[in-house]
């Protein structure tokens, strides 16, 4: 196996060479319907509407003898030339010819116009001036402005220059073009599919297990840390790389021929025996589908070992046609059976211990185990915006049997390949971001219940509500759709090759030229690179080398959160300095040691403490000699995590104290709105789970006033004295 050692090994999923050809006929820059408003905007822009006209200067210097050769040239007569020459048929097909449509046109006459008619004559060109002059006497025709025209126009809009080969670098219709350690290799490949829970995974990792050399590469970050484990557990050793971590069987210096990690770090120029691409159908997703993709047409191996759902097997052999590389399908069955049952949960009285109520918000999460805690239940609790040991603490004491915890609240979060000890799926709702659940989604969800292997063989799916389970089985009972076109995205060669025919242009607006200008074909849609502009605005006037600005952009970063994006602000500009960012910086600015939350609001700020150590983590496996301190930042970490575990806990027994169990009529009347409002927002259409803090969620969604829960609070303590 050749392995690329540290650091380069992870910075190599960044610098994917482009070989894009220009010859094909590109359906321009498709997109999938898009669930965020925000994104069909940028996309509907085209590149006039974002270039910046440039202006001209004038010549210093007039030449000797002018006023002899230009007569009796002033600007009356130059702006009647000008008008003549605009009016021309002949020069709007010109200049459509050379890229400068109607709108370009307009815009660069009124710059040719201004640049023509200044207060002093002296100051422009002496070699269009004689032209101009000669115009106006009649002895030659407006239309040989042209050629001053065209080169005016190029310097006030550069990207005219450069259009052709603008169009080359972002054209991304060929993308297998661009891993040429994979294109060297006759790779076989093999699809597993089938519905959940059907050993899918099971039966790649048999082969993954021994190959020689592997790499898994999984959706998430636990499922790879469960593989992780598992290999090492048996006795092979694997280490493990995530966008934050890298954890070695044995040591740095001694990587292991098996590694387990999250999709996007795949290295395309590590050789290897074998390669497993996990949930192969997240192809779709729209925005992460060019991970899967990337993976899919770079990785470099031998065998290829796919597994999801049948619903990408035509997609996949399109994608691999260009190559000629064929696929070898095996399907597999359920190993245990899924039934939906008959009838919703309808009360919490009917929870049963190996139940999982599926929610697609924190705050439903918190609702239901509020609701659960009153009826005596204490549920575990999995969310994303968890630090992953609380998510693990959390799983593994759902799965524990001697642990009295036999209940899970959880968003779905887990709903791709992780193997719970659950027996009921229970949906909370058959919406998520205000949109009927898709049916690949419902059925990965359900296919959480009834793990093989697991305390509880027989899987059910059912809803909270009696009004949502038709639904479900509507859901559940469509066919799924064949996918139809997979993620892509642009790579850091392709903007650096931009910016170098843009060198004005700031980065933000490479992304977005990029973007309008930019083609793909039939089977490919644009990745959003929206969150990736959001924190390329934030450090857009911070003088970063480009890549360093491309690699800060594409940080995993919330940036919702007004502190979090000023500390990532405050990271960019010390990296600027060429001051390294130390434990003992970072610490100072988050005022460590950071005090146990009693408060919602300092439990909020444990989170974002939280996410700005990640932040700090996820860039120092990127510059590690810029960012040095990544061990004491980690066991900082680990603190925070303990802590945000016990502030949520406590904050749950917070809302737990229901208004049933107090006499008090104040603290009854308190709890009783604040149930209501929580009641109320958990039936409206569910928002996005996306990395908001609890409070946010809280405070945003369920429109509870921070004041609410501190009176309660007070009242409670007084209640206690
Ligand atoms: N042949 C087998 N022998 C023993 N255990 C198996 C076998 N096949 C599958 N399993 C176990 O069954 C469980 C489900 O298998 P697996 O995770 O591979 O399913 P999957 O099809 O990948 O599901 P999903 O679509 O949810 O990812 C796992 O715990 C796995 O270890
Ligand atoms: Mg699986």
């Amino acid at each position: 196996m050749q392995r690329v050692p540290g650091v380069l090994r992870i910075l190599g999923s960044f610098t994917q060479r482009c070989t894009a050809s220009s010859t094909s006929t590109p359906s321009r820059f498709q997109t999938m319907n898009s669930r965020r408003k925000r994104n069909s905007v940028r996309k509907a822009a085209t590149i006039e509407d974002l270039v910046e006209p440039r202006k001209v200067k004038h010549v210093t210097q007039a030449a000797a003898g002018m006023e002899e050769w230009i007569g009796a040239l002033n600007n009356t007569n130059i702006h009647m030339s000008l008008d003549e020459f605009m009016r021309r048929p002949m020069v709007r097909q010109l200049a459509k010819e050379n890229g400068i449509n109607d709108k370009l046109f307009m815009r660069s006459f009124k710059s040719f116009r201004e640049y023509c008619t200044p207060d002093d004559l002296s100051s422009v060109d002496p070699a269009l001036l004689i032209l101009l002059s000669d115009i106006s006497k009649g002895v030659k025709d407006c239309e040989m402005l042209y050629p001053f025209f065209l080169d005016h126009s190029k310097q006030v809009f550069p990207h005219l220059e450069a259009m052709d080969d603008l169009r080359i670098i972002s054209d991304l219709t060929r993308p297998h073009n661009w891993y040429p350690e994979a294109r060297s290799i006759t790779r076989k490949i093999f699809f597993h599919a089938g519905p959940t829970n059907s050993g899918k995974t099971y039966h790649a990792l048999k082969r993954f297990g021994e190959a020689k050399s592997a790499v898994f590469c999984g959706p998430l970050k636990l499922l790879a840390s469960e593989v992780f484990t598992r290999t090492n557990a048996l006795g092979i050793p694997c280490d493990l790389v995530t966008g934050e971590e890298r954890r070695f069987a044995k040591d740095n210096h001694h990587p292991s021929q098996h590694l387990s990690s999250t999709v996007e770090m795949l290295s395309t120029q590590m050789r290897v025996e074998v390669v497993v691409i996990d949930e192969i159908q997240m192809l779709r997703d729209e925005q992460r589908g060019w991970a899967w993709t990337r993976a899919l047409l770079g990785a470099a191996a031998d065998e290829i070992h796919l597994c999801g759902e049948p619903a990408a097997i035509d997609i996949v052999k399109k994608l691999l046609e260009p190559i000629g590389e064929t696929v070898e399908i095996r399907y597999y069955d359920r190993k245990s059976p899924l039934t939906i049952a008959d009838k919703a949960i309808e009360s919490y009285s009917n929870i049963e211990p190996g139940d999982c109520i599926v929610c697609f918000s924190k705050k439903a999460v918190f609702f239901n185990s509020k609701k659960l805690e009153e009826n005596g239940i204490k549920p575990a609790v999995i969310y994303g915006d968890l630090p992953p040991g609380t998510k693990l603490a959390q799983a593994a004491k759902f799965n524990d049997p001697d642990d009295e915890c036999n209940v899970l609240v959880a968003t779905d979060a887990i709903g791709m390949g992780l193997n719970l000890n659950i027996r009921r799926v229970i949906f909370n709702s058959c919406t998520r971001q205000t949109e009927l659940l898709p049916t690949y989604a419902a059925l990965q969800i359900a296919g959480r219940a009834g793990r093989f292997g697991t305390a509880y063989a027989n899987g059910v799916a059912t809803t909270m509500r009696k009004e949502d389970l038709g639904t479900l089985k509507t859901i559940l009972a469509e066919k799924v759709e064949p996918i139809a076109n997979v993620g892509i995205a642009p790579t850091y060669d392709q903007i650096e090759t931009f910016s170098f025919h843009l060198p004005q242009a700031s980065f933000v607006r490479l992304l977005d030229l990029f973007v309008s200008v930019c083609s793909v074909s039939d089977h490919f849609f644009i990745c959003t690179v929206y969150d990736m502009r959001e924190l390329a605005v934030l450090i857009d006037q911070v003088p970063l080398p480009l890549k360093v600005r491309y690699t800060f952009c594409t940080s995993p970063l919330n940036t919702d959160d007004k502190r979090t994006a000023a500390v990532f602000v405050k990271m960019a500009r010390r990296f600027a300095t060429g001051q390294a960012l130390t434990y003992e910086w970072l610490m100072d600015m988050l005022e460590w040691p950071p005090k146990p939350a009693s408060t919602l609001s300092e439990l909020s700020l444990l989170e974002q403490n939280y996410e700005i150590l990640d932040q700090y983590m996820w860039l120092s496996m990127r510059f590690p000699d810029m960012l040095p301190d990544e061990p004491r930042v980690r066991e900082a970490s680990k603190i925070l995590d303990t802590m945000i575990q016990e502030g949520v806990e406590g904050f749950m027994s917070l809302l737990a104290i229901g208004s049933s169990e107090s006499s008090d009529p104040k603290i009854r009347k308190t709890t009783k709105s604040l149930e209501e409002k929580l009641i109320k927002s958990s039936e409206k259409s569910e928002t996005p789970a996306k990395k908001s803090s609890i409070l946010e969620a809280l405070l945003k969604r369920a429109d509870i006033s921070e004041e609410d829960l501190e009176q309660l609070r007070e009242e409670l303590n007084k209640k206690k004295k």
